[in-house]
């Protein structure tokens, strides 16, 4: 549970009741599913959220995934905010209704369970960032494109980017991977565009994290510049910072990487607030929520419709 002044922030057992009760009102555009279970068994949910949501159409379809660094829990109530505004919205608010009925519209609201749970379950914040397997796999060192290449990540298992023992060695990348796998149907990637959100510094990144160059294989010069484009129209609506990931470190066996270097899914890791501090930074408290996340409607919005272009 949450310390009593941050009771704003859902823990995983409330997540699972939002997501429930998202189903229960909203069952004709909400779908709830499990991409797999974490280390420690815990089902990672997926809601699906589409005009027909039990039928799959032929509709581009985009992936908001949270929660993967366990300290970031803004992020976890960014997912969220997403899930309210597309079903809340869906009978009044007609543009929200086009949306949902013209795309199919995946989140994951908490993609590393037990990294999460660990942070608070004891009423006192850990600053706790990677799963629970061992020492800890940083998931987002984890993924496998370029897995520990390039020095931006770690081989000690007690360091906080530690890239695991091998590529998906851990479930909570391995089996989101395997979901991301599953959306390929007759050869073609459904999924056309993916942001995972972490926490913080105010920034909107794109691949590649693994080289300092704009281009390397599997991106090409026009490829690199719809990522500019595109995250340099979602940051003028937020405010954040748009850059290439290795602008601020190179890293290696990120999720965006592999998102595009196996997908071809314009995939974003989006930093939220705030834009400085310690390790406080970490824990805003729940009054920001609401400003924090509706701080980047917009940029939701840019993607799901760059996801029919
Ligand atoms: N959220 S954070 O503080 O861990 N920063 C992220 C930044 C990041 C995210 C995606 C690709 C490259 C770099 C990280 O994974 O290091
Ligand atoms: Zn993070």
């Amino acid at each position: 549970a949450f310390p009593p002044d941050d009771q704003g922030y859902h823990d995983f057992d409330e997540v699972n009741q939002v997501l429930d009760q998202t189903v229960a009102d909203h069952g004709d555009i909400a779908a709830k599913s499990s991409v797999g279970k974490s280390f420690e068994g815990r089902d990672i949910p997926v809601l699906k959220i589409s005009g027909n949501a039990g039928q799959d159409e032929a509709e581009p379809e985009v992936l908001f995934s949270c929660n993967q660094h366990a300290r970031e829990h803004l992020t976890t109530e960014m997912c969220l905010r997403i899930i309210n505004r597309f079903t809340d919205g869906y009978a009044s608010d007609p543009a929200i209704k086009e949306i949902v009925d013209s795309r199919e519209i995946w989140i994951v609201p908490v993609s590393n369970p037990d990294g999460s749970t660990y942070d608070v379950e004891s009423g006192e914040y850990q600053g706790w960032r990677k799963n629970r397997q061992d020492t800890g796999t940083d998931t987002n060192r984890n993924w496998d494109y370029q897995w520990g290449c390039c020095g931006g990540s770690s081989d000690d298992p007690n360091d906080e980017t530690y890239r695991g023992s091998a590529p998906f060695s851990s479930p909570e990348a391995g089996e989101l991977a395997r979901f991301v796998d599953s959306r390929v149907v007759d050869g073609v990637q459904q999924i056309k565009a993916h942001i995972d959100f972490h926490t913080f510094s105010e920034l909107v990144l794109w691949p590649y994290g693994y080289t300092d160059a704009d281009t390397a294989e599997g991106m090409t010069q026009e490829e690199y510049d719809r990522f500019v484009r595109v995250g340099t129209e979602m940051a003028q609506t937020n405010g954040y910072t748009p850059e290439q990931s290795s602008d601020l470190y190179v890293t290696d066996g990120s999720v965006n990487d592999w998102m595009w270097g196996k997908h071809k899914i314009l995939s974003f890791t989006f930093e939220m607030y705030p834009s400085s501090g310690g390790i406080d930074g970490f824990y805003p408290p729940d009054e920001v929520i609401e400003r924090e996340t509706q701080r980047n409607d917009a940029a939701v919005d840019i993607l799901l419709r760059e996801a029919g272009a």
